[in-house]
């Protein structure tokens, strides 16, 4: 018991929190305001962690959920993200699942057995929205909580909270219960959105306690926006086509408003020789998932998505590329 409670405390210094980032990610030091967000609720504050995509929020969550004993909640609106982060935690040797709809029944049953059982080895556990606003799976983190073993809730693209924001989720209201059920569980929202409104919505809604509130600078000279108009374009899909084939095989995302255009598109573009393939909520688990695969493991260069893909930010060059622009 004793070598435990000292071992948590070497943990939570600086040196501690560093060698868990060098020894379990490879990163050799935290990154803008990681460190600040990781004290904070490590020591039990609320915590309002504002970062542009691909900051290194994830990390605000991952670390505590190695430094301190118990399991670190997190509430994600994407599946396809879930199931990527789980899967890069797993490869690290890290315990991490998700529960999700698309979850297999059997893995399903196993992970509420780890939830019930005295010791659970798990660390971090992906939940959609959704799913936290049912009576079932909150009686169930209820009992966790009762337990002394939940760690800290981290809710992921806290925008989704605020009906001021551009992707609200309203499932994402209902979080709101979240402190009453589980009063004294740090919480943690990231998100990338910096309007003020939707901030202070965020904070009020998931009825944070004097959060500690982080923002990190979003300049980011290694992104670059260039416009192209449609309309002054001879074609649209030759140009687009070329621009990808010049790339050199770079791994590309391109972001469509309507599902039929991502079939169009991807049928157009396969046809131009180029690999790659559509996402949308109208495909089934398994093709998202097949499509998710073949483009994290470079079989397919392209995938042609609506927003249901998410914003994922792999170590690769990736290159963007949203509807094609008309003339204002
Ligand atoms: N301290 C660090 N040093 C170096 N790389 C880091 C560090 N922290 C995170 N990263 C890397 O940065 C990348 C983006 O991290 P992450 O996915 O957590 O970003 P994010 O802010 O959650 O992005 P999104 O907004 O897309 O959810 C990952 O490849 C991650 O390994």
């Amino acid at each position: 018991m004793e070598t435990t409670v000292r071992s948590e405390k070497q943990l939570y210094g600086d040196d501690g929190l560093v060698n868990l980032l060098r020894q379990h990610f490879g990163h050799s030091e935290f990154r803008g305001k990681q460190l600040e967000a990781i004290e904070a609720v490590l020591s039990g504050r609320d915590c309002f962690c504002l970062m542009p995509t691909g900051g290194g929020k994830s990390m605000c969550y991952q670390i505590p959920a190695l430094a301190k004993s118990g399991i670190v909640l997190v509430i994600s609106p994407l599946i396809a993200l879930m199931e990527n982060q789980v899967a890069t935690l797993k490869e690290k040797g890290i315990t991490a699942e998700y529960l999700s709809s698309t979850q297999i029944p059997h893995v399903k049953e196993k992970i509420y057995g780890e939830l019930d059982s005295g010791k659970p080895s798990l660390r971090l556990l992906y939940v959609t929205p959704e799913l936290v606003a049912t009576a079932g799976f909150m009686s169930k983190i209820t009992k966790l909580y009762t337990r002394g073993l939940l760690n800290l809730i981290a809710v992921d693209e806290a925008h989704c909270v605020s009906t001021w924001g551009h992707d609200f989720r309203p499932s994402y209201r209902k979080l709101s219960s979240l402190r009453n059920h589980l009063p004294d569980v740090p919480i943690l929202a990231l998100t990338a959105t910096a309007v003020p409104k939707v901030q202070k919505d965020v904070i009020e809604s998931l009825c944070l306690q004097n959060p500690l509130v982080l923002k990190t600078s979003f300049n980011r000279p290694n992104i670059f926006y260039e416009v192209r108009y449609k309309d002054l374009l001879d074609d649209a899909y030759s140009d687009l086509s070329n621009l990808l084939k010049s790339s050199g095989g770079v791994c590309s995302i391109i972001y469509c408003l309507e599902r039929t255009k991502c079939d169009d598109l991807s049928a157009h573009l396969s046809k131009a020789g180029i690999s790659c393939a559509a996402y949308h909520a109208g495909l089934n688990n398994k093709v998202r998932s097949a499509v998710l695969n073949d483009w994290i493991s470079s079989k397919i260069q392209v995938v042609v998505a609506t927003v249901a893909f998410g914003f994922l930010t792999p170590t690769e060059p990736i290159r963007i590329l949203s509807p094609a622009c008309s003339k204002p």
